[in-house]
């Protein structure tokens, strides 16, 4: 493991919510030589994190923290965190009401709380959480109301909002495409490029586990006002959930038309102005993200009379494709009412065991609906989805091969790089029947006694003779 720069001037950061924002802001600064305290009022993550354990599966996260030594500590006590922080961050949830807005409670009361033990010296306030846009001078007010030590503008709530993504959440805070930082209160700012400095200059040495990529040279800076700030988190992720609407919406056309999705896509996306990322087919978006944010951004439109047709459409094909999974079962089973299906990967992607609006959860509900038993199978998620999915029905797998003994279809809905590289064509044979629904298509070639069914690719509807072509992966699912 790698050795954390040698900051000239390290900052006292305190990082209020240690979900997987706050944990990787954490480490981060921790890493670039800050002295951080991460706070959370849920003592039972406190009480892991002050055993060196994670409340989160994250890869490598933990190899990171461990180099942090005593730079890192926990608490969950507001008082002996915020006073003497130089920079505070916020980076409590904002999940989902019923009606799409963001619940703002947790943020309302890190704030008050943060208020009311600030030390009246220029202590700077930073929302990392994703809020709709004027909510950070919301906060701003709230401050206003309970920090006693008040000073007319000098809490100006600046915005820093978090582009990391899941499983990938350490290659994404080291090398960032961008920062973004939004507020006028100068101060905030210029504390933060300091804060951010071994970052913006990219002067820190990479860590062992997560090598700098071949290229990389360092983050664009995007200094905007509040709002913009605000309103550039919802775009991103509005726009990338709309990349794979589209490219599910194509893929349904494709396979009407007798197209491979997988071609058209590497056809569109090597122009440079269209891009390659984010045009997966499959079983759609899910994460505690997308649907949140796009849901969010909705109802702001609502709230001022404005309709946003383009983002409700990729609501509406994201749903649908969640329904398409187990209609291309029903084509092969037809009533499902007593078959077994064995769904392979909980997590609503790879390298993580976040559960939060996962489409295999949808999709093990309508089984359940329809009668079928389902078996499912999740590398790291079994664990969590006791706790969290105790309302649905299904046996648990102590491995994928062994989810398949018996079944009579599998959906492989979480492209985990050990599912890709199971030996397919000798896990079906254990199946009764052998009908694989690839709802990622990570599977590529023929399936020798098998039946498989893709997204928008041409499947294989009826089994092949055993000396067709063998599967093999498609070369990312090994990355
Ligand atoms: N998960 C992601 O990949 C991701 C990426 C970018 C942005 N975001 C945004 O960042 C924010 C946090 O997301 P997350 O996934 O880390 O959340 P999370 O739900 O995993 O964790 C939030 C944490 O905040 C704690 N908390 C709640 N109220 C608190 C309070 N008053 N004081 C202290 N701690 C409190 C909770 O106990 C929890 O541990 C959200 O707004 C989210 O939209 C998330
Ligand atoms: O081509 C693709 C790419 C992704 N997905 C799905 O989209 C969802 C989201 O994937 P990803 O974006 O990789 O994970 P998140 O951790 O949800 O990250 C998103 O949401 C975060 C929270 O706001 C942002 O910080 C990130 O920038 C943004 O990518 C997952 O279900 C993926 O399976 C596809 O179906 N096709």
């Amino acid at each position: 493991m790698s050795h954390p720069p040698t900051l000239h001037s390290p900052l006292k950061v305190a990082v209020v919510g240690t979900g997987y924002v706050g944990l990787g802001t954490a480490a981060l600064l921790a890493y670039f030589g800050h002295q951080v305290v991460g706070l959370d009022i849920d003592q039972d993550k406190v009480a892991m994190l002050r055993r060196g354990e994670l409340p989160i599966y994250e890869p490598g996260l933990g190899e990171l923290m461990a180099v942090c030594g005593d730079r890192l500590r926990w608490t969950d006590d507001y008082a002996s965190a915020i006073p003497d922080a130089d920079v505070i961050f916020i980076c409590v949830g904002t999940p989902p009401l019923p009606g799409g807005q963001p619940d703002l409670r947790y943020l309302a009361a890190a704030a008050q709380d943060v208020a009311r033990n600030l030390n009246g010296k220029m202590q700077v306030v930073v929302n990392k959480s994703t809020v709709p846009v004027g909510t950070g001078d919301w906060v701003t007010r709230i401050i206003e109301e309970h920090a006693p030590d008040y000073k007319a503008h000098q809490y100006n709530v600046v915005s820093n909002p978090e582009f990391l993504r899941e499983g990938t959440a350490l290659f994404d805070s080291l090398y960032p495409d961008r920062l973004v930082l939004g507020g006028n209160n100068e101060h905030g700012v210029a504390r933060l490029l300091e804060l951010y400095a071994p970052l913006i200059e990219q002067d820190f040495e990479a860590p062992a586990h997560v090598p700098r990529p071949a290229g990389y040279t360092r983050p664009e800076v995007v200094a905007t006002s509040l709002s913009s700030a605000e309103m550039i988190k919802y775009a991103a992720n509005a726009f990338l959930a709309l990349k794979i609407s589209f490219a599910n919406e194509i893929a349904g056309l494709c396979e009407r038309v007798d197209a491979d999705i997988e071609e058209v896509v590497r056809g569109i996306g090597s122009d440079t102005r269209i891009g390659r990322q984010f045009l997966s087919a499959g079983a759609g978006w899910g994460g505690s993200c997308f649907g949140k944010d796009t849901s969010a951004l909705i109802s702001t439109g609502e709230e001022y009379g404005y309709d946003m047709p383009i983002l409700r459409a990729a609501v509406t094909i994201n749903l649908r494709q969640r329904q398409l999974i187990v209609a291309k079962l029903q084509k092969h089973l037809h009533r499902l009412q007593g078959k077994r299906v064995a769904v392979l990967g909980m997590a609503f992607k790879p390298n993580t065991d976040d559960l939060r609006d996962a489409p295999a959860h949808d999709t093990i509900a309508r089984l359940n609906e329809l009668g079928a038993t389902v078996v499912a199978h999740d590398p790291v998620a079994m664990e969590r989805a006791r706790r969290e999915w105790g309302h649905l029905k299904y046996v648990e797998a102590e491995s994928a091969g062994a989810a398949l003994v018996g079944a009579d279809a599998v959906i492989l809905m979480t492209e985990w790089k050990q599912y890709a590289e199971l030996d397919w064509n000798e896990a079906v044979k254990t199946m009764r029947q052998p009908v694989v629904i690839d709802a990622r298509n990570v599977l590529r070639g023929g399936l020798p006694g098998g039946t498989l069914e893709r997204i928008g690719r041409r499947g294989q509807s009826q089994p092949q003779p055993q000396s067709g072509p063998a599967l093999h992966l498609k070369p990312e699912a090994t990355k």
